[in-house]
């Protein structure tokens, strides 16, 4: 490991920890982690980074399960089954520690593209997009202003609404290696129309990764669409 690479897991070692601090005591985390609740009190507060044994410890410890955990903490179901996200998808520091463990857990390949659909889903691919060192491309359910040239893909839904998103063009070159991206997928409308998208560009999908399924439909769905690994971090019935 090099200077900068020591430097990137202390640093993310630190969020690993103020993410579990956030609804936890320090005499809580120092269970959680092993590490005594002085020191952890001056990492997260910034005055001193953990060793890099520590952080790898840190790091690999709070592997998907913790993550999911976390996840199921911060969203909200109504009476209808719909999910407030808005506690996850508005943080980016914690859609950044979601990314490793995701590329780890469903092992896909580093895309030179990670694509998602607007709104929700831009945090999550940013965090992606950061972490693989790729671009990051949304389609949107409007078309921007000044652009010339768009692939656009639409459906008509289950309710009989017809939904297009549009792409720039420019935004995926052909022979582009993509991953899909979504905070959630329950129908699986949106990425059937995300996955046409990379296909009209002549791209290669290499997987499909969402926070949150609800139910497998949607993600069946993908699953009939592309062979590359489709994975969830957490699924709710
Ligand atoms: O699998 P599906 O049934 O297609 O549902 C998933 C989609 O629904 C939500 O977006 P929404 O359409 O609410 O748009 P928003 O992100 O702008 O809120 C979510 O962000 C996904 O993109
Ligand atoms: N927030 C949400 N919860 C459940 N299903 C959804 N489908 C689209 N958005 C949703």
């Amino acid at each position: 490991m090099n200077r900068a690479e020591k430097a990137a897991l202390q640093l993310q070692a630190v969020a690993v920890l103020r993410m579990l601090k956030e609804t936890r005591t320090y005499e809580e985390l120092s269970e959680v982690t092993g590490l005594p609740a002085g020191d952890l009190n001056r990492y997260v507060n910034g005055h001193v980074l953990p060793g890099t044994d520590r952080a790898s410890e840190v790091v690999e410890a709070v592997g998907r399960d913790a993550l999911a955990d976390e996840l199921l903490a911060r969203v909200e179901f109504d009476d209808e089954g719909y999910v407030d996200n808005s506690g996850v998808v508005f943080d980016q520091s914690f859609l950044d520690l979601v990314a490793p463990v995701a590329a780890e857990t469903f092992e896909f390949e580093s895309p030179d593209v990670v694509l998602t659909a607007a709104t929700d889903g831009i945090t999550l691919g940013a965090a992606m997009a950061s972490f693989f060192d790729a671009r990051l491309a949304y389609a949107k359910k409007s078309k921007e202003t000044a652009v010339e040239e768009f692939i656009e893909s639409r459906q008509r839904l289950a309710s009989g609404i017809e939904l297009t998103y549009y792409l720039p063009a420019s935004a995926i070159d052909a022979g582009d290696t993509v991953l899909v991206v979504d905070d959630l997928i329950r129908s699986g409308e949106t990425q059937e129309l995300l996955l046409d998208i990379a296909l009209q560009a002549d791209a290669d999908v290499t997987g499909v990764f969402t926070l949150i399924a609800v139910g497998d439909k949607g993600m069946e769905r993908a699953r009939e669409i592309t062979d590359a690994p489709v994975g969830a971090l957490t699924t709710f019935e």
